[in-house]
């Protein structure tokens, strides 16, 4: 039997491509590139990506073998899921891998916020000493709001506590019963807040959720972060009131396109960009890998002799 042809269109780690080499046809490309995608996947019977491929239901046309889709991560909003499941094409992702790494970003992002500490670097790279133009705020005794109390969220939360930041959280769909962290409507959320988190995904329902009349409730010296999605934030809105100077400033490691070219956010100098690096630690992306070949190669078993490799 022929071994099961498995296209990888985003970057994974090696020890991940090589339990799927011991039992697959593995074959590289980019998934950007979506004329080589096509073509790659006639043939297919599996497609692992990371954020960088959008799988829509154009991509699982070209695709008329393929059983499964692994995600080597968390968010499925590049993936179609709903034509995936109308095809039997089986979409399985690695829930928790990151979330350690995007808590321990966002923390960074919201100490860089406060402290300004990308302004002030890049300032005495420019050969300047201004000491009292990035003098900061103590985030102990302020207040942090986390929209989306999930895997990440709540692993903020924790770690925000021990600032001793008083933390607010907003979630429809879950269960607040932390002690120390108060449940709160979004509005009352965004108006008492000294720094809003995101840790929720994208979907039709919370895209733009965050558009020019939620900005207006944030408190001018408030701070967003965003480890979550672009879309969820309407930019061309966020981008004005960053201008306007309330919210003070926004930390963003995603955005609604990606790469985001010549967006004007990223020309505010009160706004910290990064390229999409919440979950890029050596140690999600292993326990990603392993999790995703796993689950492709178990979608997979009916097409493999003998059985695979252990992950
Ligand atoms: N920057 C990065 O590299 C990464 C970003 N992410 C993003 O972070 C998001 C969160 O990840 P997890 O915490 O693992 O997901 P999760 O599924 O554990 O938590 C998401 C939470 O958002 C809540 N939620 C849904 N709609 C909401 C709404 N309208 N308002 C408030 N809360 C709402 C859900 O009830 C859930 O509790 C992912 O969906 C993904 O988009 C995840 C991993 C890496
Ligand atoms: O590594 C990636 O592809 C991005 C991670 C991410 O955003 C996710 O897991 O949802």
């Amino acid at each position: 039997m022929p071994s099961p042809i498995v296209i990888v269109s985003d970057a994974l780690p090696g020890e991940t491509l090589a339990v799927l080499k011991s039992a697959c046809d593995v074959r590289h490309l980019d998934g950007r590139d979506r004329k080589a995608l096509f073509a790659a996947l006639t043939d297919a019977d599996a497609l692992i990506v990371r954020s960088g491929t959008r799988v829509d239901a154009e991509v699982l046309d070209r695709a008329p073998r393929l059983r499964v889709v692994g995600r080597a991560g968390v968010g499925l909003d590049n993936v179609d899921t709903i034509t995936a499941a109308a095809r039997g094409i089986a979409v399985v992702n690695a829930p928790g891998s990151n979330t350690v790494s995007v808590a321990e970003l966002t923390v960074g992002l919201i100490v860089a916020s406060a402290r300004h500490i990308t302004a002030a670097a890049r300032s005495l790279e420019d050969g300047q000493w201004r000491r009292s133009e990035f003098a900061g705020v103590e985030l102990a005794g302020r207040t942090l709001g986390i929209v989306g109390y999930g895997r990440v969220g709540r692993q903020v939360a924790r770690r925000m506590a021990a600032f001793d930041m008083r933390v607010l959280a907003h979630d429809p769909y879950a269960d607040i019963a932390d002690a120390d962290v108060h449940a709160t409507g979004l509005d009352e959320l965004l108006a008492t807040s000294d720094v809003v988190t995101l840790h929720l995904p994208r979907t039709p329902g919370t895209a733009g959720l965050i558009g020019a009349r939620e900005l207006s409730l944030m408190k001018s010296t408030a701070y967003l972060v965003n480890t979550a999605r672009g879309g969820i934030v309407d930019e061309s809105a966020l981008t004005r009131a960053l201008r306007e100077g309330r919210p003070a400033g926004a930390a963003l490691d995603v955005f609604a396109t990606e790469p985001p070219g010549s967006s004007p956010l990223l020309a505010l100098p009160n706004v910290v960009a990064l390229p999409h690096l919440g979950a890029s630690t050596h140690d999600a992306q292993l326990r990603a890998g392993r999790e995703v070949a796993g689950k492709v190669l178990a979608e997979l078993a009916p097409l493999l002799s003998p059985s695979p490799t252990a992950v």
